[in-house]
């Protein structure tokens, strides 16, 4: 997809990843919709966007609610006209391990509540926001369209993240699915897994974890925001690419 004067949605778009990307393909001349549930940070991705000389918007969205995400979506393309893609990056953490044993007693449990708000964030967020923009360029008749979801390597299973390696796996298989079912449309589909990246999401993390984690990766580095923006705009560039996932993790797999 040539991405200059392309419609791009992007969810969780305030912040980190999704900041980069929006600023990424903006350089490439895409025009942005940014959705995120943070006001102020809509402005500062917004403000950003234009410094590169394109266009954006910022619509206030929570992405694991239907009616919410329905509006929004009809808003966008009342907005700008059209809509060729839609990168799906919103996500939470919210970290536990299944069970939490000491002296062979049982001191904690994941939330059920937990489990269902990442999972509703991530996965359902993904999939209400896919089938609102897949319906509309379908109904608009583009004649390209692309849609990139973000995943995480946790998908294969991480250690203290049932709720979010449940949802990241997910978001491959949901991935592969629209391929197949959005292909004949010309709409493609990919989901992109990093490795540990350097955002506020994990700036939450203790520091000694951090550096933990850097030790694990045999490039001796964790990754940053440009490293996943680089990977969705290949993504969208390279039109024969779907049905599949991309990792970026500077060699550490789990
Ligand atoms: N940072 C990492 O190491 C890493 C690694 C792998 C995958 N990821 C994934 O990349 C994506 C972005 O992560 P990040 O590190 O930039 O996170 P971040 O916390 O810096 O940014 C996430 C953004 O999503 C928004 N958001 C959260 N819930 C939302 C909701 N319900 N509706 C709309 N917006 C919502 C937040 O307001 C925020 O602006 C996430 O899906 C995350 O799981 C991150
Ligand atoms: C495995 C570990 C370094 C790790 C991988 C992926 C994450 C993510 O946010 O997707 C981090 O939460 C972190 O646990």
């Amino acid at each position: 997809m040539e991405l200059n004067g392309k419609i791009v949605a992007i969810t969780g778009g305030g912040r980190g990843i999704g900041q980069a990307i929006a600023v990424g393909l903006a350089k490439k001349g895409a025009k942005i919709a940014i959705l995120d549930l943070d006001q102020d940070a809509l402005a500062k991705t917004k403000a950003l966007v234009e410094a590169e000389g394109s266009e954006a918007r910022g619509y206030q969205c929570n992405v694991a609610d239907e009616e919410q995400v329905e509006s929004t979506f009809s808003r966008i393309v009342a907005d700008f006209g059209s809509i060729e893609g839609l990168v799906n990056n919103a996500g939470i953490l919210r970290d536990a391990q299944l069970i939490k044993v000491k002296e062979g007693k049982v001191v904690k449990k994941m939330s059920a509540y937990h489990f269902e708000l990442v999972v509703d964030v991530h996965m359902k967020g993904a999939f209400l926001c896919a089938r609102e923009a897949a319906a509309h360029m379908v109904e608009l008749g583009v004649k390209e369209g692309c849609i990139v979801s973000m995943s995480s390597i946790a998908y294969r299973g991480n250690f203290g993240q049932t709720n979010y390696s449940a949802a990241k796996a997910g978001i491959v298989s949901m991935s592969r699915v629209w391929a197949k079912e959005l292909g004949p449309y010309n709409i493609r589909s990919m989901a992109v897994a990093p490795g540990t990246i350097e955002t506020e999401l994990l700036r939450s993390m203790p520091a000694d974890i951090l550096e933990d984690f850097a030790k694990m990766v045999p490039l001796r580095r964790i990754g940053n925001t440009d490293n996943i923006a680089q990977a969705v705009e290949s993504i969208f560039e390279n039109s024969y690419l779907s049905g599949d996932v991309m990792e970026v993790h500077g060699g550490f797999t789990i």
